[in-house]
């Protein structure tokens, strides 16, 4: 299953590139089977959750050649619309391709997506938005039947603004007829990227990153070229390992309006952070103060994928702070292995209680989930001694290259097979 050894205290130092973004090319490569042609997308990943939506591609009949981080994905030749759940159980954003296949193939059948233990995470909002398109949806034995031959454009009010139903329903409205209306709609720079990638393809769609969304449906669309943004969650987890090191880095390509979540509780815990064009820069004295208050919420608000690596942080921080996660009910997995780590942390339901200790110490841990797994990783970064943390195939799933990056900057960090 692999593991990393850190050893730590050794603050960071220098300059990295941030990596392209998870959460947008999962969706944007679901996308890709839209267009029935080639699609040629540059500064993707190298992440096991990118491998794995390419197994999904090529078993449903797409061709895909890999130059560097540019993928080329050819859809002209798409064969079945049946997708081995194996595959859609590696991951959550399996999911996604429900909507492009329903608009595309007019008939699909799912197994429930898989991913991390972080929550229940029902798809409800995602079947009743299809339903509300005018798709037949029917649940059964584990699976999802859908058909969808008389789609129609239409209003659909979300309860809640899930990012994946949000996307859901762009991929499915785009080719259908008439317009659709997204309400309460996520309002995740991913988002905005999805529908720029959709728009370049020929759809007609705006309004991303507000709560309304507005898609014309159009009936074909062309081939693209296009590059993915950075991935804001990689560049706030790299100025965490900055600050908990006492480090000073500059992470380059990256928007720090992306993160002004993120960098505004940076900044309250007493680090130096600006940002000079596309780069942002982060000094940290290691003298970490305590943010009283961190709410997860959907963005602007704070990540709920920034909430593990914000409290390894506040683990060595000076004061109390309150961590309330309002998006999972499940998100607290990485608080047992920061305890035998010697921070002090009390859960009560979506609170947790995090009292800043002198400094951890090195322990035997075990990654639960992708950001749990980083939060652990960024603790034995700043920890006294030797920190072992096992399980690391959840930490492939997000991050790029993470060891050999933070020995870029100065980590001792390896990893075992
Ligand atoms: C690939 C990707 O982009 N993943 C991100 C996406 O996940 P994902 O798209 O799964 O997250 P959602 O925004 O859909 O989920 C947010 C909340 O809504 C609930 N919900 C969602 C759908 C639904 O049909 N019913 C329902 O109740 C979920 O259980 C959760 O409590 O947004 C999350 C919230 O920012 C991030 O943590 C994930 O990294
Ligand atoms: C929870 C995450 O991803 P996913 O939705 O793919 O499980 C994440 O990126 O932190």
């Amino acid at each position: 299953m692999g593991q990393f050894y850190i050893k730590g205290g050794i603050p960071l130092e220098g300059e990295l590139r941030v990596q392209g973004a998870k959460n947008a090319v999962l969706p944007i490569l679901a996308a890709t089977i839209l267009n029935q042609g080639e699609s040629v997308i540059h500064n993707v990943p190298d992440l096991k959750d990118v491998k794995t939506m390419i197994k999904i591609l090529e078993s449903i009949g797409c061709s895909i050649k890999k130059e560097e981080n540019t993928l080329i994905v050819n859809s002209s030749a798409i064969h079945t619309n049946e997708i081995p759940e194996y595959l859609v159980r590696e991951m959550r954003s399996s999911i996604i391709l429900l909507g492009a296949i329903l608009a595309k193939h007019k008939q699909a059948k799912f197994s429930y997506p898989g991913g991390c233990d972080i929550g229940h995470r029902p798809i409800d909002l995602h079947l009743k938005s299809f339903r509300e398109l005018g798709a037949e949806v029917m649940e059964s034995h584990g699976y999802i039947y859908c058909k969808s031959n008389n789609l129609k454009g239409t209003h659909i009010q979300l309860d809640y603004p899930s990012v994946g139903a949000t996307e859901n329903i762009m991929l499915a409205a785009s080719l259908t007829e008439g317009i659709t209306i997204i309400r309460n709609a996520a309002k995740e720079p991913e988002i905005q990227e999805l529908q720029n990638f959709l728009n370049k393809m020929g759809c007609k769609i705006k309004g991303a990153g507000s709560n309304t969304i507005i898609i014309e449906g159009v009936k074909k669309l062309n081939n693209v070229e296009f590059t993915i943004m950075s991935d804001r969650i990689v560049a706030g987890t790299f100025a965490v390992a900055a600050a908990i090191t006492g480090g000073q880095i500059v992470l380059k390509d990256c928007y720090i309006e992306h993160i002004s979540s993120v960098i505004s509780k940076l900044i309250e815990a007493g680090c130096n952070v600006y940002s000079i064009e596309d780069k942002i820069v982060i000094n940290s004295s290691k003298k970490i103060k305590a943010v009283e208050t961190i709410r997860t919420l959907p963005y602007p608000g704070f990540p709920t994928d920034m909430q593990a690596q914000m409290m390894a942080l506040m683990t060595v921080a000076k004061g109390t702070s309150i961590f309330t996660e309002t998006i999972f009910e499940n998100r607290y997995k990485h608080v047992s292995q920061l305890i035998r780590m010697g921070a002090n942390i009390n859960i009560d339901g979506r609170i947790a209680v995090v009292k800043g200790v002198n400094k951890l110490f090195g322990a035997k841990v075990t990654a639960t989930d992708l950001r749990g797994g980083a939060a652990l990783v960024l603790a034995g970064l700043s920890a006294e001694g030797e920190t072992i943390v096992d399980n690391i195939y959840h930490v492939d799933r997000g991050y790029e290259k993470f060891e050999e990056n933070l020995q870029s900057l100065g980590a001792s960090i390896i990893r075992k097979e």
